[in-house]
């Protein structure tokens, strides 16, 4: 198989990565994550990730390169990272009680050929108390993740249920992404 290069700087895609291929490099894509005006909620993340792949594919059209990104959509509200506690608080207030989607687009590309796809989890939070959040939000957990939670750490506190692809929130869908990934490569890896 090709060599394969994850544009992502984030650790949990890395080592869900190594569940998928034994052997990878890392070059995270540096992008602006302006969204076009308009765009749907549901591809805004797919779009982003496409960004991702061809900014890196440009400097190494033999390789495939996978970009990603996870964005929590909450009615037509599209929740990135948190800025500070306040924004946090913000989004947790908005995902109490409720069902919202996380979308985590992806994106494979090598040298001119290119394939996306967007998988969509549902998650059901439990309503939140003013202390529940605080308490969260002290931990330090939120900032750097989509919706201002972690599902693979104390955000799992919070959730009453989830139907879709569990891996899918915590920023790669593996399964979805190894059978794209053979496709693509015609490479058959394990399962
Ligand atoms: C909802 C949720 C998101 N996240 C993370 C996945 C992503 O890393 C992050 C969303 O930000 P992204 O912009 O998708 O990714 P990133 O900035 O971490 O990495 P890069 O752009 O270099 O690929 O939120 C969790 O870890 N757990 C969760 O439950």
């Amino acid at each position: 198989m090709k060599q394969v290069i994850l544009a992502s700087a984030s650790p949990r895609r890395q080592s869900l990565l190594k569940l998928v291929v034994p052997d990878f490099s890392v070059y995270p894509a540096d992008i602006d994550e302006q969204l076009p005006v308009g765009i749907q909620a549901c591809d805004a993340a797919e779009h982003l990730a496409k960004q991702k792949a061809a900014a890196i594919a440009a400097d190494y059209p033999d390789s495939i390169v996978i970009g990603c990104d996870t964005v929590v959509v909450i009615g037509d509200q599209i929740l990135g990272k948190p800025t500070d506690p306040e924004d946090c608080r913000r989004m947790m207030h908005l995902l109490s009680g409720k069902t919202h989607q996380v979308y985590t687009g992806v994106a494979l590309q090598q040298g001119d050929r290119r394939r996306s796809f967007t998988v969509c989890t549902d998650v059901r939070f439990y309503a939140l108390s003013d202390g529940e959040i605080d308490r969260y939000i002290a931990t330090g957990e939120p900032f750097d993740k989509a919706g201002g939670y972690g599902i693979q750490g104390l955000g799992a506190l919070l959730i009453e249920e989830i139907c879709g692809d569990y891996y899918n929130v915590v920023g790669l869908p593996i399964s979805r992404l190894l059978r794209e990934l053979a496709d693509f490569s015609e490479w058959s890896g394990s399962v």
